[in-house]
């Protein structure tokens, strides 16, 4: 079974050699070396009708690819002569302690990849002190996801604003009753799913029994129903964001759903850059997440810069869930590595001082695209923007303003 990385699935080709693969069955784990690799292991192992459902974007997958594809429009800036002895990836999210900043987002039907489902995930994350956000749509239920945490595991659980009210504050209670410690409220897919071409080649999309009604009012009354942290997932407008942290939300999720929703919005990328321009102050208030197209650890490192608190990943957990547990873990571990290598090259090994720290990264061909001129100014390498990270963590400001001062005519 030959597949080819670029052409079918428009991933970089790192030399991963699938001639001697059998189709139908997964390869040998110890040639999975990126994030990329085990969803060319899921396609060659999956049934065609779950991996296309893992897989499709909406309509033409113009996000989706856009999501892949911002990063090679980012350079990043690493500095030498520092001392990156001292690494540290480990940071909160919505205050709660966990290894690293990036975590796996909600996605449904963990069980179209293995038996073990959502629980090889909860296992591989609370092992390695990951953050992992099951879906309400998943293989098991919510008490049975409980019951597969590990000891001390910290989850968060994804809802969805179900029509139906009583089956909405049943699930609720039973989030709250499992130990789940805030709730990611999706608000992307109000009424109706996208339009998965790539999936309806097999199925009907259907209908997503979510309300298509669900103005702010409803936003607020549903924040009446339970006592757990909301954070509104699914945002993917600079106003939309504004709008939430002027209505007291702790944190939100900016996601384009993995390019499966609309066909065209923006990536998280760009949507941060409007959100420096227009509402700067946000970052100062509320932790933002994000999500789309995540693969490489440099890609967490530029979203952290950009000021996001924590990075989400949808697809690389259920495609490396092909091998169970063992597949998530050496994801995890990958990506650890990926970021602890970088970091040490860039100049700066401790994360908590990468929140907010655009010294380390250049995203003027973004902005020119985007906006139609950079907004930074061009002849120096000083960031346009406020580089107070959020949070306040003094020490990032203080990297921030020695890199500048040191490094600004260099550029
Ligand atoms: C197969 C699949 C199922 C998903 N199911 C959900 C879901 O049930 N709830 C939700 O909020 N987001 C869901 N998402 C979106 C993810 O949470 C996330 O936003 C997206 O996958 C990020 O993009 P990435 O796959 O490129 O990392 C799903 C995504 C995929 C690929």
């Amino acid at each position: 079974a030959v597949i080819d990385q670029e052409l079918d699935e428009g991933i970089p080709d790192t030399g991963l050699d699938t001639g001697p693969w059998t189709a139908g069955q997964v390869p040998p784990i110890a040639q999975m070396i990126t994030a990329n690799d085990f969803q060319i292991a899921a396609k060659n192992s999956m049934r065609a009708r779950d991996y296309a459902y893992f897989r499709t974007g909406v309509l033409d997958e113009i996000t989706y690819i856009n999501n892949l594809n911002i990063w090679k429009k980012i350079r990043l800036n690493g500095f030498s002569f520092s001392d990156v002895s001292d690494v540290n990836l480990a940071t909160t999210i919505l205050g709660y302690e966990f290894s690293a900043p990036f975590f796996f987002a909600p996605a449904a039907s963990a069980g179209r990849a293995h038996p073990d489902a959502e629980a090889s995930i909860i296992r591989a994350a609370g092992n390695a002190g990951i953050l992992y956000v099951p879906s309400i749509s998943s293989t098991l239920d919510i008490e049975e996801k409980a019951a597969a945490a590990v000891d001390g595991q910290i989850m968060f659980h994804q809802q969805y604003i179900w029509s139906n009210d009583t089956r909405l504050r049943d699930e609720l209670a039973r989030i709250e009753a499992g130990g789940f410690r805030a709730l990611f409220l999706t608000v992307d897919n109000t009424g109706v799913v996208g339009v998965r071409s790539r999936y309806e080649r097999f199925s009907n999309s259907g209908n997503s029994a979510h309300s298509s009604s669900f103005t702010i009012e409803a936003l607020n009354h549903l924040r009446t129903l339970t006592d757990l942290p909301i954070v509104p997932k699914g945002l993917k407008t600079a106003h939309d964001i504004k709008l939430c942290a002027e209505l007291g939300f702790p944190a939100v999720y900016l996601s384009n759903h993995g390019g499966r929703q609309v066909d065209g919005v923006p990536t998280a990328v760009e949507i941060l850059l409007d959100l420096h321009l227009q509402y700067p102050e946000v970052f100062d208030q509320i932790e933002i997440y994000t999500d789309g197209g995540v693969r490489r650890g440099t890609h967490i490192m530029a979203l952290l810069a950009l000021g996001v608190r924590a990075v989400g990943m949808g697809r690389p957990p259920i495609f490396a869930n092909v091998f169970g547990e063992a597949g998530v873990t050496r994801l995890i571990n990958i990506l650890r590595q990926e970021m602890i290598t970088e970091m040490m090259n860039m100049g700066q090994a401790d994360v908590n001082h990468w929140f907010g720290n655009t010294t380390f990264i250049n995203t003027r061909q973004i902005e020119l695209e985007y906006f139609g001129a950079p907004l930074s100014v061009p002849t120096s390498s000083t960031p346009f923007i406020h580089p107070s990270p959020p949070g306040g963590s003094g020490s990032a400001s203080n990297v921030t303003a020695k890199r500048g001062t040191m490094y600004m005519a260099m550029d």
